[in-house]
């Protein structure tokens, strides 16, 4: 199982949203990550073979899917951002709908969906229609959706974003015990979510690449760079206009300010252990100073 992006491109007329962009991917959640606009749904549809690459290739165990895109799409579940579903239906009957759509036999549709219902937590509000379901719920019928062929290829596109923090962990839970034999790629805005699950962040930024890493490895590189320090608020006012501040809280005896500095950013300000967003901040704050 290898997915392989060789040298990919995507133009938008005059708007590069990909450039150049190489990646080899093995069987693990790869945590994608980057600011807005920096091509990860472009990305993510392209390896869904809902969008053509302006230049470059995209193979799956060796074959190129824009030739073969049928035996990609056998393999694949997809997860998109804007996932909709249909008013009319129970979250059953969707599910049903979809395997039909799919080419499951009958029996196999009733097993399957079956399954997956009790995979995402969503025996009892099977039969509710799904326009009564919270936002976690709808997004586990979408990765319920996403499971129905048992996906070697599994892609989701920013699934956490709007869900509530205990049906975020819900989801994580979920998709950690999807890992096994299969590839994952996780588009997300929430460093948490890559910090919960994933063995393998990739940053993109501007359509590059800009670290392919392990959550482990950046915030290794991250140690040394994280400060605790506690302020009058004029000077956290000030600190907060010269520093990349991860939180600042209100306290009795002044604010406390958690900072991302290569150098020590006030006399008082002592070394912390760095979360992964905090390590996430630093690598941006040093590109943009190099920028
Ligand atoms: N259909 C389109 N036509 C023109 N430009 C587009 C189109 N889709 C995306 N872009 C541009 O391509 C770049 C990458 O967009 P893309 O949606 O892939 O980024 P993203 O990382 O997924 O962003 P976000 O985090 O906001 O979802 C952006 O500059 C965007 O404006």
């Amino acid at each position: 199982m290898e997915l392989t992006i060789d040298h990919l491109s995507k133009q938008y007329g005059s708007q590069t949203a990909l450039h150049d962009l190489s990646l080899r991917c093995v069987p693990g959640v790869l945590g994608l990550v980057g600011p807005n606009g920096a091509g990860k749904t472009s990305l993510m549809r392209m390896l869904a073979t809902l969008l053509a690459p302006s230049a470059g290739t995209i193979r799956w165990n060796g074959q190129d899917i824009h030739a073969h895109g049928q035996a990609l799409r056998q393999v694949l579940g997809y997860l998109p951002q804007d996932f909709g579903v249909y008013p009319e239906f129970t979250g059953r009957q969707f599910l049903r709908y979809l395997a039909a759509m799919k080419g499951l036999s009958s029996d196999q549709i009733k097993r399957r969906v079956d399954e997956l219902l009790e995979l995402v937590n969503l025996e009892e509000a099977a039969d509710r229609k799904l326009p009564t379901y919270s936002g976690g719920m709808k997004q586990r019928v979408g990765i319920a959706q996403a499971l129905l062929g048992d996906p070697e290829l599994l892609i989701v596109d920013e699934p956490t974003a709007g869900l509530d923090p205990a049906e975020r962990v819900r989801f994580r839970m979920l998709l950690a015990s999807l890992t096994r034999q299969r590839i994952i790629i996780l588009s997300t805005h929430i460093i948490s979510d890559v910090e919960a699950v994933a063995s393998r962040f990739v940053i993109l930024q501007a359509g590059r690449v800009l670290r392919d890493t392990t959550p482990e490895a950046l915030l290794a590189a991250a140690a040394g760079s994280v400060w605790s320090v506690i302020v009058d608020q004029a000077t956290a006012s000030r600190l907060q206009n010269s520093y990349q501040v991860s939180t600042m809280l209100s306290q009795m005896n002044g604010v406390a300010l958690r900072l991302v500095s290569p150098t020590r950013p006030h006399e008082h300000a002592v070394v912390v252990d760095p979360n992964l967003e905090e390590a996430y901040l630093l690598t941006m704050s040093k590109q943009a100073v190099r920028a």
